[in-house]
């Protein structure tokens, strides 16, 4: 059972918001439109922040960790240890993240939501289940128990986050194997073929990808997920920690009324799981990037979402979202401090 608050009304943008912030934008000292999607970006967040000035000053960062069964299967280029590894370069500060966030002044939390570390690492808030999910090539990854302590595992993280006073949050993951779970989710939930959603991940070559696709193929006929199927069930049988950590994340910072900046194909698969969830968190979300993963382009399309930027980055650790937030701290700085035609005395348009 799915903890209840994740099926919690989330609240609506703020229309009259929007609106000023629509008839701000047409007074603002350029041709109508001429700031394209920066715009939209201000106006959006002006009506989720329901205030006339949007701002993305105070964003922190989540990142959530886990590790999958299914990596024994060799699925991903890189062995299973270094998601450990790597909880050690987040707190050492040496991950892409971990330079992206000092280089924004994002707070960044890492949580191990479920990694196979037996003991704590300094810096890393620990908050799991178990140690790693079991491998759903033999196996159900998750118990419905599990399932339900990553999602509040990540509606805690969120919780953490409130002494920021967040304008925008931004989640990040980490968890080798992590493509292979998320792209199964996104099989079943979308009931499409592995084999057009399944990539490369951290580098598989074409024969890695199609054994991937299999394996997944072979564990959605065993599991039973080849015809629509309640989320949940999906969860526990192809899940990961991380993911389920994030999906109960965004749900939570949408009910606080906090948007989200999603990044690349993982965190994506978390808002799809998140609003199959929970429908009312949909217009708390902003796409930032198109991953170069090939599941994503379909994942993105099934939300109706158009990201931002487009860089062919494929990492992860909410890399690309983080790289996107200075588009978005510049669409806020124009929306807040352009001078309207009145202010300038600029000509407006000829009727
Ligand atoms: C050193 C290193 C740092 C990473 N940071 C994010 N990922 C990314 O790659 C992993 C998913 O790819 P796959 O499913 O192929 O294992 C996840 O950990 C994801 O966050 C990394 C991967 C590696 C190797
Ligand atoms: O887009 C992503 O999130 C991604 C792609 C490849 C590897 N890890 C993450």
């Amino acid at each position: 059972m799915l903890p209840e608050w994740i099926s919690l009304d989330c609240a609506a943008p703020s229309e009259t918001h929007r609106q000023a912030a629509l008839a701000r934008q047409a007074q603002l000292t350029k041709p109508l439109g001429a700031l394209g999607r920066l715009e939209d970006v201000a106006v959006e967040l002006a009506a989720l922040q329901a205030t006339e000035t949007p701002g993305a000053d105070r964003v922190p960062v989540v990142l959530f960790a886990g590790d999958h069964g299914i990596a024994r299967q060799g699925i991903s280029a890189y062995p299973p240890e270094v998601t450990v590894q790597m909880l050690h370069n987040f707190a050492g500060g040496g991950a892409a993240i971990s330079v992206l966030a000092r280089s924004l002044g994002c707070p960044l939390e890492v949580v191990d939501a479920g990694t196979l570390a037996d003991a704590r690492v300094p810096g890393v808030v620990v908050d799991k289940p178990c140690r790693g999910t079991r491998d759903f090539s033999v196996e159900r990854a998750l118990t419905p128990a599990e399932v339900a302590f990553a999602c509040e595992a990540g509606g805690r993280a969120v919780a953490r986050q409130a002494d920021h006073a967040p304008q925008l949050m931004i989640f990040g993951e980490m968890g080798i194997g992590n493509t292979t779970s998320a792209a199964a989710i996104a099989a079943a939930l979308l009931t499409c073929a592995p084999a057009d959603i399944v990539g490369s991940g951290t580098g598989l070559d074409a024969a890695g990808r199609t054994r991937k696709a299999g394996i997944i193929g072979d564990a959605l006929a065993r599991h039973g997920l080849v015809s629509p199927t309640p989320v949940a069930e999906i969860l526990a049988a192809v899940g990961g920690l991380e993911i389920i950590a994030m999906a109960g994340a965004i749900i939570a910072a949408a009910q606080r009324r906090w948007p989200v900046l999603v990044d690349g194909f993982i965190v994506s698969v978390a808002a799809l799981v998140a609003i199959r969830l929970n429908p009312s968190c949909r217009p708390w979300l902003l796409f930032s990037h198109r991953s170069a993963e090939r599941g994503h382009a379909i994942v993105l399309d099934a939300l109706g979402a158009r990201p931002l930027i487009d860089l062919d980055l494929r990492l992860g650790e909410a890399s690309g979202a983080a790289t996107a937030l200075p588009i978005v701290r510049l669409a806020c700085a124009l929306h807040g401090g352009m001078a309207t035609f009145a202010e300038a005395a600029v000509s407006g348009r000829e009727s």
